[in-house]
């Protein structure tokens, strides 16, 4: 990754994380731009910051640790106060396609839970339309090949995520099935054709879920995105 990336999603985290409060319960994200925030939140807590908070990922959760950021198991939780997590494509609706790091499954039940839900990203990640970016779909293991059938039946190029010559797993022991759709103009009822599938756990389509999304440029600058009303 460049430095002006990795610059921009520092930038953009370093913003997320201003709008945490003292006895907040946090959703911590995944991948390289979720860890600048959790980097900053691991910060403010060694300077006396009081927070609980509960991690996307096995990755994320042992960097947490490291932090000592205080973690709670999920099961304690009712509502997450914030959650601060990144993305690979954002529309101009902030719909979101998520999956990238593999866990997808992790962030939208913590997302589903979170009342006010940030997204960080470099600014490259904003799009007119998602869909350059191929869909990460989870799926169960067992029956894989036919539910890999039944999405190409929906027009797409699906291929297997792989880590080295086996199958990548995520963190709930699934494969993920990278869907190439192109240009995609309906999110939402393509999300809900793809989660009608049999074998499909989750996918990485984040309809009408995050409330605000910051995104920082190479140049040092954030924009903050609303949903639109
Ligand atoms: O959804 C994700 C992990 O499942 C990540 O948030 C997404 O892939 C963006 O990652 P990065 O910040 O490394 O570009």
């Amino acid at each position: 990754m460049d430095n002006q990336a990795v610059n921009s999603k520092k930038i953009a985290a370093g913003k997320a994380i201003e709008y945490i409060r003292n006895g907040m319960t946090l959703g911590l994200g995944t991948g390289s731009t979720a860890y600048w925030a959790i980097q900053g939140i691991g910060e403010m807590v060694k300077h006396g910051l009081s927070v609980k908070a509960v991690a996307t990922s096995i990755q994320s959760e042992s960097l947490a640790r490291e932090l000592n950021i205080p973690l709670i198991p999920f099961s304690e939780v009712d509502r997450l106060d914030i959650t601060i997590d990144g993305a690979d494509e954002v529309d101009e609706k902030l719909n979101l396609i998520k999956g990238g790091g593999g866990a997808l499954l992790r962030e939208k039940i913590v997302a589903a839970a979170t009342r006010f839900y940030i997204i960080i990203v470099d600014e490259s990640k904003l799009v007119r339309h998602l869909g350059k970016f191929p869909l990460p779909v989870e799926v169960a293991p067992f029956g894989w090949e036919l539910t890999m059938r039944r999405l190409s039946e929906l027009n797409c190029t699906p291929r297997m995520r792989m880590a080295g010559d086996k199958p990548f797993l995520t963190d709930n022991q699934h494969y993920i099935l990278d869907c190439a759709f192109g240009e995609i103009l309906d999110p939402a009822g393509l999300h809900r054709k793809v989660s009608d599938i049999t074998g499909v756990m989750e996918d990485g389509f984040f309809i009408n879920m995050a409330d605000i999304v910051v995104a920082g440029s190479p140049g040092g600058e954030t924009r903050i995105l609303n949903k639109p009303a």
